[in-house]
């Protein structure tokens, strides 16, 4: 074992990492692969919340302690002004009248109170009534309202019976004390002081603008009505037109309710609930895009994770988050001794919020997956939330409106709708849980009715009639559902939406997977596959593979023998690949409206065998990343099929077991170190704890991380993640590996580190490589596959393709002095009339010298020998430039000049250096893809 890098430097042996992991999971059971992978997301899961603890503390306790305190500090600045008392009301000159509402439509009152009990005061009072039922022509009911009913016949304690219409009282006190004890039960009140032999007819009015649904308030037209009504009747009393009349108008004096009504509670309560739980919501939803459009679900899924895993893992991690912010919402809630809080069962309470919250973490799962980038999560979560908000705000802020929904004018249609929004089941229960709990104020009389508590029974019971508050005239038509309706409904949102949630993760385009038809539920066979035995994809056996695919792959002019060949090789059973490409297209459209196509990959066929290496090289867009992001069933295919192993490309849960993936971007997780990382995959992987141990010693090791494995990933420097990205790509013994430009961004050193790590990796697998670097391909790849345009451009060993398309030789050499360029130039193009002189600057002359003259190369070679100054090996030489020797070995040993190339001057020496190599990769694959472009360019193609 190696505790740092520095202990020592090399790698370890072949037997100690070659196999990162070798259990077989897949013949592991269902369940027990998804509870070890769950087991496994949800420690990473939680990890990573707790690295997030600024944005988890903020969701779980600052959001509802601060959305909380803000709806106390309203409650209480509401209740300072509400519980003013006003003992002693100023008068107005002139003011109101109107017919009586008791606390609620329809409840006892007393129209009109007045004294004293005079002939005087009854026949004016008398003549008022007939007056006004003459001129109103009002129905019975409220005729009964205006009726003169002689002496009140209560005591000054006891609320009206019934309606009352006009009675006499015996004094004032009786009237001021009788609306103390009986507040908002009398609505007008008239004392008289008459003296008729004076004709002076002086009268106070008494009005109640507490009840502001009866428009008693001063100045209103039902009080000048009454005035002019009792004006009329002193005049018509009087009989002459000398009356005085003076009126004075007065309120009736106002006490605080002696329960208070926590009326912010009550109406703004749902407002800032919601709100105190919706942060985690939009969190969610980020959360879930972020690792979308970071590719991370991508990686974690294509490692093995089963998608219903991923779901669930980060579902059970938030709802914890949830349990915690609405137990601190209760607690806060009691704390600041809000009735509604105090009064209500706990577990009510506590049930409908966590229900709000974990169908609306449903809601989020469903936008989830039909989002791919994180702008637009936080545009449509920031939506929604407003939305909520002002569905909140507009109908349980106003409680008449919560039961509005259930009266006859509502179309039930929109009910309906309404339900399946979970704010709005949340909202009802609310407002009913708050009402009963905490009180409400009527809407008709706008008094307040006092709460009476609600217990947990009361889920199941009707709602008390007074507390189902409604607008309509009619009162409500249906009966409002049990409270307990409204958890169902919280819990139907919930499956509803984690249906439509698991219908958009398969229909909607992403990066993650393969998608699916947009009617894929009602295709019977996408059913029977889930309980079909998946043993049958495992066995199927290339004959039957091909003879089901049935591949039609037409002859292509001036392709490649090799590439031809190798059609021919994969579509032949007896040839032993295990890994086979056949006929892989694919084809983009330019556009979403667009019917123009391109294609990316053009029938691409390829067979790998076990322990081999394929370099993929081509050029930017040849089509390299779609054939490995196709391979890996992250993109699918327009035409054609691969065989790994026995597994089609389309059981992607088999092929992905036996995958390994090293994608071209790095997959890591910012807050995750390499330690965290490599027990998170080889977890999914289904590795023991002793295999993921020994990942972590010899692994990290050998691609030279293990000094910084718990430093978080984000700190790494690009080499870094590049070698823990090709380190996760090897673990749990997988069978195929994909490495998609696995070195980019690495020091020499470490390159090399990786590239043995790989050497030793390859036993037994099969590696498909892209790379940009020629070096790399012909150190670690068997065969070359070169691609151009989306097509094989050439396939075989680097030997082969560099003397099958090389173009010779490389030579160059610096002349020592250049009035000797024209004896060099004449002696090349004498020895090589084909040679072509590439370059001719500073000194030095560069040309490429076809292989027709392979025969007179070493002569060549000796008399550059024999004409070169101080030589050195052939190669450098003390002043010389280093670089250019270096990057030119010599292939031949020196041989005595003949005569023929002996210089022209004899025995003085030409040349101050010279270097000779064959073809490298790197030409041959400029020289293809050169005349790829061209033949593309003319149509050839
Ligand atoms: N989702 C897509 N929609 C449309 N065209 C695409 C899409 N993905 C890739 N292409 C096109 O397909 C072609 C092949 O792209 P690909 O990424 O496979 O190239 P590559 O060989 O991997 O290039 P590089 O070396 O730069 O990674 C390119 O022309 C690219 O523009």
């Amino acid at each position: 074992m190696f505790s740092s890098e520095s202990k020592n430097s090399d790698v370890p042996a072949v037997d100690q990492y070659s196999e990162l992991g070798t259990s077989d999971y897949s013949e592991r059971g269902y369940f027990k692969t998804f509870s070890s992978q769950l087991v496994k997301m949800l420690s990473r899961n939680f990890t990573l919340l707790c690295r997030y603890y600024v944005s988890t503390f903020s969701q779980a306790f600052l959001s509802p302690i601060a959305f909380l305190l803000i709806m106390f500090a309203l409650q209480k600045s509401y209740d300072h002004i509400n519980k003013k008392s006003v003992p002693h009301p100023e008068s107005y000159p002139l003011g109101p009248l109107d017919m009586c509402q008791g606390l609620k439509r329809n409840d006892p009152c007393v129209n009109l109170m007045y004294y004293p009990q005079s002939t005087d005061s009854d026949s004016i009072m008398r003549l008022f009534a007939n007056n006004n039922l003459e001129r109103t022509g009002v129905s019975s009911s409220d005729k009964n309202a205006i009726n003169f009913e002689g002496v009140f016949d209560l005591d000054v304690n006891t609320p009206p019976n019934k309606k009352y219409g006009i009675v006499s009282i015996p004094n004032e006190d009786f009237l001021y004390n009788y609306c103390l004890n009986n507040p908002n039960t009398t609505t007008f009140g008239i004392s008289f002081e008459i003296n008729k032999p004076a004709d002076i007819y002086k009268y106070q009015l008494w009005f109640n603008t507490t009840l502001q649904r009866n428009d008693t308030a001063a100045y209103n037209t039902r009080v000048l009505g009454l005035i002019r009504g009792i004006d009329e009747a002193i005049i018509g009393y009087a009989g002459n037109g000398n009356a005085q009349i003076e009126v004075n108008l007065k309120d009736w004096p106002t006490v605080p309710p002696q329960q208070s009504s926590q009326i912010i509670v009550a109406t703004l309560g749902p407002m800032f609930l919601f709100s105190s739980q919706m942060v985690i919501f939009i969190n969610f939803i980020l959360m879930l895009v972020t690792e979308k459009e970071k590719r991370l679900r991508e990686s974690l899924q294509t490692a093995g994770l089963r998608p219903e895993v991923y779901w669930l893992s980060w579902y059970l991690a938030y709802s914890v988050v949830v349990v915690i912010c609405v137990l601190v919402t209760m607690a806060m809630g009691a704390a600041l001794d809000l009735d509604v809080f105090r009064n209500a069962n706990f577990f009510a309470l506590f049930f409908n919020l966590l229900l709000l919250n974990l169908s609306m973490l449903m809601v989020g799962c469903m936008l989830s997956a039909m989002i791919n980038t994180s702008q637009t999560a936080v545009l449509v979560s920031v939506y929604i939330f407003v939305i909520g908000l002002i569905l909140m705000g507009a109908i349980f802020s106003n409680p008449s409106f919560t039961y509005i929904w259930w009266d006859s004018g509502t179309t039930p249609a929109i009910r309906r709708v309404l339900m399946l929004l979970p704010p709005f089941n949340f909202g009802v229960l609310f407002v009913t849980i708050s009402n009963l709990a905490s009180g409400s104020v009527q809407p008709i009389t706008g008094t307040y009715i006092p709460g009476i508590g609600f217990k947990w029974g009361d889920l199941f019971k009707d709602i008390p009639a007074n507390y189902v508050q409604s607008t309509d005239v009619n009162q409500t038509s249906i009966p409002v559902p049990h409270p307990d309706f409204f958890l169902t409904r919280l819990l139907l949102n919930m499956l509803l939406y984690f249906i439509l949630a698991w219908y958009f993760d398969k229909v909607t385009p992403n990066n993650i997977r393969v998608r699916k038809s947009a009617f894929f539920p009602l295709n019977p066979m996408y059913w029977f596959s889930l309980f079909k035995s998946k043993k049958t994809y495992q066995e199927l056996s290339t004959n039957e593979w091909l003879s089901k695919l049935k591949p039609s792959i037409p002859p292509r002019q001036n392709e490649d023998e090799d590439v031809t060949a190798e059609r021919s090789a994969v579509l032949d059973p007896n040839v032993d690949y295990s890994l086979r490409i056949v006929d892989l297209n694919k084809v983009f459209r330019s556009g979403f409206f667009s019917r123009k196509k391109f294609t990316a990959i053009d029938s691409t066929c390829l067979g790998i065998k076990e322990g081999e290496v394929l370099a993929l090289l081509g050029q930017n867009g040849a089509g390299k990343s779609t054939t490995m992001n196709i391979l890996s069933g992250t993109m699918n295919q327009s035409g054609g099929d691969a065989l790994f192993y026995g597994m089609p490309l389309k059981d992607q849960l088999s092929v992905r077991r036996i995958l390994g993936i090293c994608p071209q971007h790095d997959i890591l997780f910012d807050n995750l170190n390499a330690v965290e990382h490599i027990r998170l995959y080889a977890g999914i992987k289904g590795l023991s704890k002793e295999e993921i141990d020994r990942i972590i010693e010899d692994g990290l090791y050998a691609v030279r991380l293990y000094s910084v494995r718990f430093k978080l990933s984000k700190t790494y420097s690009g080499g870094m993640k590049r070698r823990l990205s090709v380190l996760i790509a090897t673990i749990g013994n997988p069978k195929v590996v994909f490495l998609d430009e696995p070195t980019t961004g690495m020091d020499p050193v470490n390159r090399r580190h990786v590239w043995r790590y790989l050497e030793r990796f390859k036993k037994g697998r099969v590696i498909i490589l892209t790379s940009h670097s020629m070096e790399e391909a012909d150190v670690l790849s068997d065969r070359v596959a070169i691609m151009a345009h989306g097509r094989l451009r050439a396939l075989g060993t680097s030997i082969k393709l560099k003397s099958k398309f090389g173009i010779g030789y490389r030579f160059s050499m610096i002349a020592k002095d250049t009035s000797n360029y024209s004896i060099l130039k004449a002696t090349v193009s004498n020895l090589f009339p084909q040679a072509i002189l590439e370059d001719d600057s500073a000194g030095s002359l560069l040309y490429n010298i076809p292989k027709e003259h392979d025969d007179i190369i070493p002569k060549f070679v000796s008399w550059l020998e024999a004409n070169q100054e101080n030589l050195v090996d052939g190669l450098t030489q003390e002043d010389g430039d280093t670089e250019f020797s270096m990057s030119m070995p010599v292939p031949y040993q020196s041989e005595k000049p003949n005569a023929g190339l002996s210089s022209s001057n004899g025995t003085a020496k030409l040349i101050s250096a010279w270097g000779m190599s064959q073809t490298s990769l790197e030409e041959v694959f400029l020289k293809l893809v050169r005349e790829a472009q061209i033949e593309y360019e003319s149509g050839n193609w």
